[in-house]
């Protein structure tokens, strides 16, 4: 079945002392949505933004902002970001101590609440929140750092979540993050994502760029 691909360039990639800018250029060259990761160095060794970050990056766009939270706990800042204006928030099961209560948390802020599974976090983790969840990502490379290879034995875990959600009934966007290029884009589509995070991929070449970038991803 053919679904429409949204693209989610990572700002992970972007220049951070022109992250407005940046915002601007990628939502003009035709980005679906804002992915943000968010990192803590403790649950991944890195170290990137807060909610106030997105907060004022919410005023360059008003294309959805994906929240891609690698903290742990992620409980105590939910609402913070809820109320700095993301849109979608996501949390890894590992980050706990209660993904259901995470996820209950993330609907009662009024927001699309994702599951984020780590290249070796088995499908079975969302079977028991399926009722719960807006979006599922599948991490296509250890998370903490852009610019990784891409981690092909993830393609059956798509698979097998693209049977999982369509025999679910209910709309939940499958994204894959980490990795994402022209030559892996088809694969992961093929397998049955319909979003693809693509931070080193979109931001290639400077904001002349991001638009033809933008465009062979969603081509492939
Ligand atoms: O969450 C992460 C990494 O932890 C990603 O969102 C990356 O930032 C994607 O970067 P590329 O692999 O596309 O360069
Ligand atoms: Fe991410």
């Amino acid at each position: 079945m053919s679904r429409p691909v949204r693209i989610a360039p990572s700002i992970l990639s972007a220049d951070f002392a022109r992250l407005g800018e940046e915002v601007r250029a990628i939502d003009a060259a035709g980005a679906d949505w804002i992915h943000v990761d968010v990192m803590d160095g403790h649950f991944v060794p890195n170290l990137t933004i807060g909610p106030m970050v997105v907060k004022a990056l919410r005023q360059h766009s008003a294309k959805p902002f994906d929240v891609h939270l690698m903290i742990a706990p992620a409980d105590p800042l939910l609402q913070p970001f809820a109320e700095a204006g993301a849109d979608i928030i996501s949390v890894h099961p590992e980050a706990g101590p209660h993904l259901h209560r995470s996820l209950q948390a993330i609907k009662a802020l009024g927001k699309r609440a994702g599951v984020v599974l780590n290249p070796a976090t088995p499908v079975e983790s969302v079977d028991h929140v399926l009722d719960l969840v807006d979006l599922i990502m599948v991490m296509s490379v250890n998370p903490g750092f852009g610019g990784q290879k891409f981690i092909t034995s993830q393609l059956a875990k798509i698979a097998a979540l693209r049977q999982r959600i369509d025999a679910s009934g209910r709309e939940i966007d499958l994204e894959v993050d980490g990795g994402i290029d022209r030559t892996t884009a088809p694969l992961a589509i093929e397998a049955g994502a319909n979003v693809l995070v693509a931070g080193t991929a979109t931001f290639a070449g400077g904001p002349a760029a991001y638009a033809d970038n933008i465009r062979a991803l969603r081509g492939a």
